[in-house]
């Protein structure tokens, strides 16, 4: 019988489900069940009353053994004594039974629409919660995780919680019932042969359980490979450009392949193991039938059980087989909830350093736009080592340009970087007009005082004009042409045939790079920025896009205090301040021609990169 309690739940035709264990990180997040309990409070009433309906329908299930025993008791008696009516003796406990399953099965739909309800509304919510959480994440969080994972708590996490929730609550409450239930029905029936069935079924549920742990173990493993797999073809797949300008297809196939033999070896042995099992299982729990057939007939032959009281123990007992059944099963279930509902609220409960909200907004009109970084030493927070930024001092004057020069890895993109405050300085402070940028509202200073653009600018799958809209939500159709006619885009967007309607593509695929750039611009300069940073903006494009973006970018430049950062030093060669950075430190400053003039570094870089050139 204890075989039969795992083989109730066995599904052979999908063996990668079967007996998974929860995934193991090294420090495992604990289930937090106050916020679980936020979570499940909105939907309490549908879940008691679910509980409710769940508890009747186990507690008819009890009834249906003892009617089916009076069904035989009739059917036994009327083909022994053949007096009476046989419709008119039997009509009555097959009504009972019917009406019975009828209800049980309304009860049973009822709590399975309840359940679903309250999991499908407890997973939105969850979702819900912790995708919020997440963008509201430190940009030093998703330096330190990875964005597959994230997705993953998302969605399998969530996925994984809910339905144990589900699962656990339906069968835990209906199995538990049920034993209970069954074993006094057991009791009244044969207390001699529930004697025996006590002895006999826990040292078989034992055994069960333990070579259903082996198989676990197994399936894990099974698991694991899967996943490798399924890794090996996602990093294909996601980098299938570079894949083909390769020409790796071949190899790409191959290592794919290799690893899904592998998951099928280990599936076939799984495979194999279960299959085993089952075998044995249904042995067993045909010897128990036959052992309890034996001994109810020699208690027959007593006179001390009737035909029908046997059948009802058999029934009772096989259920009895499938709750336990259902019971090892949630344990593991349970443990896979948790610690999947744990993953997820691990993130939900995340505080970020730097919130979004919160802090002194600066009117649009007394906003002059002069930036200070003033003593800014910083390291970042995933390597608090490296100094990236010492002792940094720099002023940019309200409305002027000042450009940031310097070698590779020196530092340029972390002013940006701080100066929108993705991060914080260690020492020092980041001034607008005076006031420290800690204190002022981080949202307006990202979404309206500053605008930034970057080398590779990301749209979104969307429209061209969607994408404009996204640096201005509510813009109307007339700001977003401004912006666009600002930007030097409105006349390639006219030639597209739906024009402002074009979708981009997934990151805006279907458009050239400086097509991206200006219409990323536009994005920037519908939100009329007081600041404006510029990192490598043109750096990716060839000579002729870098002259129609360049000439976009000196038009959205005029009166706002701009930040460059460039490597190609012929972009900013106007700039009223240019500025070289080495290892974190100033090394020089002034305009072009007297750091040209000075001979140092700066003089150094133009001369190579007129070498280079040439
Ligand atoms: N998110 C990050 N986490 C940890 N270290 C980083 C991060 N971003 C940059 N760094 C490190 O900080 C240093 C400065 O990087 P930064 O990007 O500011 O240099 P850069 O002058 O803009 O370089 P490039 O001209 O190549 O863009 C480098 O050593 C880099 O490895």
């Amino acid at each position: 019988m204890g075989g039969h309690v795992v083989y109730c739940q066995l599904d052979l035709n999908n063996n990668d489900n079967l007996f998974p264990e929860p995934k193991k990180t090294h420090a495992e997040p604990q289930f937090n069940w106050r916020e679980f309990w936020k979570l499940l409070q909105p939907q309490l009433l549908a879940l008691l009353v679910a509980s409710l309906l769940a508890f009747g329908a186990a507690i008819l299930n009890i009834q249906i053994p003892l009617l089916l025993g009076e069904l035989v008791n009739v059917v036994s008696r009327y083909t022994r004594e053949c007096t009476g009516s046989y419709l008119q003796d039997i009509h009555k406990p097959v009504m009972k039974l019917l009406s019975l399953y009828a209800l049980q099965g309304l009860l049973t739909s009822g709590y399975i629409v309840l359940l679903s309800r309250v999991g499908e509304r407890v997973a939105a919510k969850m979702r819900k919660t912790l995708f919020q959480s997440l963008l509201r994440q430190d940009v030093a969080f998703f330096d330190a995780k990875k964005t597959g994972m994230l997705v993953n708590r998302l969605t399998s996490d969530v996925q994984e919680f809910k339905s144990s929730f589900k699962q656990v609550v339906a069968q835990g409450l209906r199995s538990v019932t049920q034993i209970a239930g069954c074993f006094i029905s057991l009791y009244l029936i044969s207390p001699r042969l529930t004697g025996l069935l006590v002895v006999v079924m826990p040292t078989l549920v034992g055994g069960g359980a333990l070579i259903g742990c082996l198989l676990r173990r197994l399936s894990r493993k099974a698991q694991e490979q899967v996943a490798k797999a399924t890794g090996v073809a996602d990093e294909a797949l996601g980098n299938v450009r570079t894949v083909r300008a390769f020409a790796m297809e071949s190899r790409e196939e191959e290592l794919y392949s290799v690893e899904v033999d592998k998951s099928c070896q280990m599936n076939e042995i799984l495979g194999v193991g279960i299959a085993v099992f089952q075998g044995l299982s249904n042995l067993v729990l045909n010897c128990i039938v036959l052992g309890t057939i034996f001994t109810g007939g020699s208690l027959m032959a007593k006179n001390k059980l009737s035909a029908g009281g046997l059948m009802s123990f058999l029934v009772a007992a096989q259920t009895v087989q499938r709750s336990m059944a259902n019971i090892s099963v949630l344990f593991g279930q349970v443990v896979r909830g948790l610690s999947a509902g744990a993953r997820v609220f691990e993130f939900i409960l995340l505080e970020p350093q730097v919130l979004l909200h919160g802090g002194i907004k600066i009117p649009y009109h007394s906003l002059l736009g002069q930036v200070s970084f003033q003593n800014v030493t910083f390291s970042y927070p995933t390597r608090p080592g490296n100094e990236v930024l010492k002792n940094f001092s720099l002023t940019l004057p309200p409305s002027k340009t000042v450009a940031i020069v310097g070698q590779s890895g020196g530092g340029k993109s972390t002013v940006a970087a701080l100066l929108e405050r993705f991060y914080d300085p260690n020492q020092g402070a980041v001034t607008l007009d005076g006031i420290d940028i800690r204190m002022l509202d981080p949202s307006w200073l990202r979404g309206q005082a500053i605008g930034f653009i970057s080398q590779e600018p990301v749209l979104f799958g969307t429209t061209i004009m969607e994408n404009i809209r996204f640096g201005k939500p509510g813009a109307s159709d007339e700001e977003v042409y401004a912006a666009a006619e600002q930007a030097g885009v409105d006349g390639f967007i006219q030639s597209f045939p739906d024009g402002y309607n074009t979708v981009v593509g997934e990151r805006g695929v279907t458009l050239s790079g400086g097509q991206k750039q200006r219409v990323a611009i536009a994005r920037a300069l519908i939100k009329n920025p007081r600041i404006l940073i510029l990192d490598e903006a043109t750096s990716a494009l060839d000579a002729e896009s870098e002259q129609v973006v360049q000439a976009a970018l000196d038009r959205a430049a005029t009166g706002r205090t701009v930040l460059v950062i460039a490597h190609r030093l012929s972009t900013i060669m106007g700039a009223d301040l240019i500025v070289v950075l080495s290892q974190g430190r100033v090394v020089e400053a002034g305009t072009h021609s007297m750091l040209l003039k000075k001979g140092g570094f700066y003089a150094e870089l133009i001369h190579r990169q007129t070498k280079e050139l040439k």
